[in-house]
């Protein structure tokens, strides 16, 4: 199994746990553990001493009997109070239990079914605890002839190397995983018994199917075993005196720990599980055998991409776990509670501009030769496109501290990726990427999260397929797109229906995989930093007006690239500085690239105080510090052509509408419906709940300058609007609430740190799971 479909499996995961999560409710509200007055656990050794004791804990499971192969086990069971009664002989307590846990080897399970059959209720309840299901199931079918509908199977990931019930432990279970792999004949009410059972000892419970269990524990935790077993073994070999392990450092140690486990349960284990540990090991050994021929070549970029890539895999599982990576941010529910009032001062840098960055690793990848990129936003949008030419072959080193590398492998070096490429939140990484994919050989299905999943993809599908591209999207033209390789693209010359900078780069970085010329021509000035950072890394593109071209069949040369500040997380600090009262801040090395200063042309016009300072251009772009100082603003019609150059800003502008003195007035803004929420309506739902007088109309809005008042907004999924109720807070009369806040590691890594430290009053509430 490769890297990219152990991550895609972990994900899994988690949905399967969002939906075990969302239906715990309904699990609780019919609880057949609580019928249970009597629990028959045989085998106590860690997973069933340590259930016993949980299920005692919770005051669950009723009378507990324990039955183990060895008398002084039970013995110590009772004298510890794990067990309330016991012996060896389990064949003498089935007809009293409710519920029947086997917990004993998965070698020595059908022994056990035999035992117990002819003794079983009916409506007895049994489950297992075997750590490969499709061993079990076929126990249990050569016993009795079909899996018993009672019979439900499952599996508690809490191993340790240790055993026995001295070894048990009370919260071994707490926040583990255990997996139920329910058969179609096990009715509702004994699924959610066992369910139940787990969920009372802590664990949190999933739901699949056998053979992808069994896929991936021998993936995920056999095959490791069976590495750390064979790795001891074979350096123990190698000195009898075991000299060797004297001068073994934490490497060896943290490797290695897991062959301390218990010999016998893991010989059964790859007995039961024999055909899914073998599958696993081959593909392990095909990865082996490259690694092994880059290091007897010395490829330095072979090994360099293996090891980036498993170290970013690694550092992706471990967010997964700690609960903080993008993938799962479904899973990820935070608050911001933004006390009233504060006064903003002090010099502040936020971080890199995402547009760029996206670009910094589309164009780095295809280009010929290693780019360095400084200053790369580390946001979960960027970190997608990032993922996403790893997941195609690309040695991507970092990002430390804002610092890339990329190894560009050429227009025409990319690779089949393993699966679909999942990106995020990140429209931007969807719709350039399109482009980039109609061009390649082979075929590619992109994907993201909730939000993305809503928002428009025809508008780049259409061009594309001009250009002979063969894409195709999900209902309504929404995402997933799946786009065909191998076709011969050709150039087109596309008037763009709407002013969209995505739509725009999409078509031109298509263009670089067709034949002849491929010409785009605005309806407005979009941001340009595709034609710039093309330019850059000496490809032509011809701009005359509203058009830009550029011809086929050229190549990329890698080029370092210096990201600035991006000026629509500024946009935040510029709206707060202005109506913070006695606030004085300079905000640092901002691109202030003309396609994208909108947002201080506005503020401007509304009477901000901002002054432009240290102005330089660096990499082809310009930036500066942006000094903002309190000031009185008052309600304009926002000029149409604006726009475009503040299409991101807008969110925190109508904060600043709201705490002007009249009506701001905007129009021709339709394209912020389709945003990572329907800006308009979002920012008036919130705007409306905290008493500010609002009139949504198609496209735009009006907004009453007056008093900010208190209560509870939500985001829904969109970073910006989150930020820019955070905001107003620096003017309401009370506490602002602003539900589901994850997003904002999208754009703005560090964004309530950054804004606390300038004199904002945020807290943040987490209700991760
Ligand atoms: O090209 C880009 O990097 C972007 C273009 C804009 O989208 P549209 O092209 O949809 O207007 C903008 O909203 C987005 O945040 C970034
Ligand atoms: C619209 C935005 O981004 P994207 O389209 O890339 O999701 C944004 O960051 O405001």
């Amino acid at each position: 199994m490769r890297i990219a479909d152990l991550l895609r499996h972990w994900k899994r995961y988690w949905e399967l746990y969002q939906v075990s999560k969302a239906n715990q409710d309904t699990v609780f509200s019919n609880r057949e553990i609580d019928t249970v007055k009597t629990t028959l656990v045989i085998g106590l050794g860690l997973i069933g001493g340590s259930l016993a004791l949980a299920l005692k804990k919770a005051g669950l499971g009723g009378h507990i009997i324990g039955c183990d192969r060895d008398q002084d086990e039970v013995e110590l069971a009772i004298s510890i109070g794990m067990i309330d009664q016991g012996s060896v002989r389990a064949e003498d307590w089935i007809e009293q239990a409710d519920l029947i846990v086997i917990s004993v080897p998965v070698i020595a399970m059908e022994s056990v079914m035999a035992q117990i059959r002819p003794l079983l209720r009916p409506d007895t309840i049994v489950t297992d605890v075997g750590s490969s299901k499709g061993s079990v199931l076929a126990s249990a079918e050569k016993v009795w002839g079909s899996l018993p509908d009672n019979f439900v199977l499952g599996h508690p990931i809490a191993g340790s190397e240790k055993s026995g019930v001295a070894a048990a432990l009370v919260d071994l279970y707490q926040r583990h995983k255990v997996i139920v792999t329910p058969a179609e004949n096990n009715p509702q009410a004994a699924v959610r018994c066992v369910t139940q059972m787990w969920q009372a000892c802590g664990a949190e419970v999933l739901s699949m199917d056998i053979p992808h269990h069994d896929e991936v524990l021998a993936a995920t935790s056999h095959l490791p075993h069976l590495l750390a077993f064979s790795l001891v073994d074979t350096l123990a070999r190698q000195d009898e005196s075991l000299e060797i392990f004297r001068y073994a450092a934490g490497g060896f140690r943290d490797f290695t720990r897991i062959a301390a486990s218990d010999p016998v349960m893991w010989r059964d284990i790859f007995t039961a599980n024999q055909r899914a540990v073998l599958k696993a090991l081959t593909e392990f050994e095909q990865g082996l055998a490259i690694l092994r021929t880059a290091v007897e070549q010395s490829d330095s970029d072979a090994m360099l991409g293996i090891f980036t890539r498993a170290k970013s895999a690694r550092e992706h599982f471990s967010r997964i776990l700690e609960n903080s990576a993008y993938i799962p941010m479904q899973n990820k529910l935070i608050h911001y509670r933004a006390a009233p009032g504060g006064a903003l001062s002090g010099r502040l840098r936020v971080p890199g501009d995402k547009s760029i960055s996206h670009r910094s690793i589309m164009l780095g990848s295809l280009a010929e030769g290693t780019t360095h990129i400084k200053g790369f936003l580390e946001g979960e949008d960027s970190l997608a496109t990032l993922q996403a030419f790893r997941d195609m072959g690309v040695v991507i080193e970092g990002p430390h501290q804002g610092e890339v590398t990329v190894h560009g492998v050429g227009l025409h070096g990319l690779k089949k990726p393993a699966g679909p490429l999942y990106l995020g939140n990140s429209g931007t990484s969807m719709r350039l990427l399109a482009g980039l994919m109609a061009g390649q050989s082979f075929d590619v299905e992109l994907t993201g999260d909730a939000s993305l999943t809503k928002r428009p993809m025809e508008r780049v599908a259409k061009p594309l397929r001009e250009m002979g591209a063969v894409v195709e999207t999900a209902e309504g033209g929404r995402p997933p797109m799946l786009i065909r390789g191998g076709q011969q693209l050709k150039g087109i010359d596309y008037v763009m229906p709407m002013a969209s900078a995505q739509v725009k780069s999409c078509v031109l970085l298509a263009g670089l995989y067709a034949q002849g010329e491929t010409q785009t021509t605005e309806p407005a000035p979009t941001r340009d930093h595709t034609e710039r950072m093309l330019t850059g890394f000496g490809y032509s593109v011809a701009r005359n007006g509203a058009s830009a071209s550029l011809q086929g069949g050229g190549k990329l040369v890698a080029s370092d690239i210096d990201v600035p500040s991006d000026i629509s997380s500024a946009a935040f600090f510029m709206v707060a500085g202005s109506i913070a009262p006695d606030s004085e801040i300079v905000i640092e090395h901002v691109g202030l690239n003309p396609t994208r200063v909108g947002v201080i042309n506005i503020l401007k016009l509304m009477g901000a105080d901002i002054t432009l300072e240290n102005e330089a251009e660096v990499g082809g772009e310009p930036v500066a510090d942006i000094r903002v100082r309190s000031a009185q603003l008052k309600g304009i019609d926002i000029p149409e052509d604006q726009v475009p150059l503040a299409i991101d800003e807008f969110p925190v502008l109508f904060v600043a509408a709201a705490c002007a003195e009249g009506v701001t007035r905007l129009r021709g803004a339709e394209e912020l419906r389709v945003k990572e929420s329907d800006r308009i309506q979002v920012m008036a739902d919130g705007l409306l709940a905290l008493g500010v007088d609002c009139t949504v109309v198609e496209d735009g809005i009006d907004i009453v300058g007056g008093v900010i008042g208190s209560g509870s907004v939500h985001s829904r999924d969109d970073h910006r609007i989150a930020m820019s109720f955070a905001v107003a807070s620096l003017r309401s009369e009370g506490e602002i609430f602003i539900e589901d806040c994850a997003n904002v590691a999208t754009s703005f890594p560090g964004f309530v740190e950054l804004a606390n430290g300038a004199g904002f009053n945020l807290s943040v509430e987490d209700e991760s799971l």
